[in-house]
């Protein structure tokens, strides 16, 4: 199978990250840049045989929303197609890196990868099932995501992504502040991935008339 069930037949499906005209030779050396043990900001890494590189990526499905209810009704969303640990990487979210100067105003599935290197990834045009993840703001029972973006160096590409993480898995202080626990999270198979966009995602929207994605979080 080439491409997910569900994906639309006039875009194409991205199996590796594309640079835009004005990605540099300086951004190119950010990008493939290995995170180093020590690094103050360490990146995590996906090893080459990870599910969350593979494309199409097991870990998840694209299906219509079809619930009236859903704010993101007769649209799309992403959902797990396996049971997903907390704090596990989900998939890389690939689309067409760029710099600041070509950035669509009118993009919804435009991500900063690194804001001070000027580097985000637009996955408007072109990209993999990871443009299909919606906000959990709105949606019925949903008070909180279960999934955020964050940076992951990839071996499969040798290079940085932006990639959608289950959240939880860290350990979280108890009561006390001694004793450590495993904090929650996971998504369970079946279950639609949602992440936050930030406020700023819908505080934009409001100003320009659109759907402003239930509450203001
Ligand atoms: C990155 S796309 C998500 C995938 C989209 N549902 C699709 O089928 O292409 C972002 C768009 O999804 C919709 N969306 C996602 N989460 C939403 C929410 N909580 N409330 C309303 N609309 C939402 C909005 O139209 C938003 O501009």
């Amino acid at each position: 199978m080439s491409k997910p069930k569900n994906w639309p037949a006039t875009l194409p499906y991205l199996k590796a990250p594309l640079y835009g005209k004005d990605i540099s030779a300086t951004h190119i050396q950010f990008l493939r840049t290995r995170p180093q043990d020590g690094d103050i900001d360490q990146v995590p890494t996906a090893p080459a045989s990870s599910p969350a590189t593979e494309t199409p990526c097991p870990r998840v499905k694209i299906q219509a929303i079809t619930d009236r209810s859903h704010p993101a009704y007769g649209q799309f969303g992403l959902f797990a197609a396996q049971n997903i640990a907390p704090g596990e990487l989900i998939l890389a979210y690939l689309g067409r890196l760029h710099g600041r100067a070509t950035t669509s105003e009118e993009s919804d599935y435009d991500l900063w990868l690194d804001r001070e290197m000027d580097v985000a990834v637009d996955a408007a045009r072109e990209g993999n099932e990871g443009r299909f993840v919606n906000d959990y703001r709105g949606i019925e029972g949903k008070e909180r995501a279960n999934a955020r973006f964050g940076n992951v160096f990839c071996e499969k590409w040798g290079e940085v992504c932006v990639g959608v993480w289950a959240v939880g898995g860290g350990s979280k202080a108890k009561g006390d502040g001694k004793k450590k626990k495993k904090s929650e999270g996971g998504i369970k198979k079946g279950e639609e991935i949602l992440v936050s966009y930030g406020k700023g995602f819908w505080e934009e929207r409001r100003k320009d008339g659109g759907d402003d994605g239930g509450e203001d979080q």
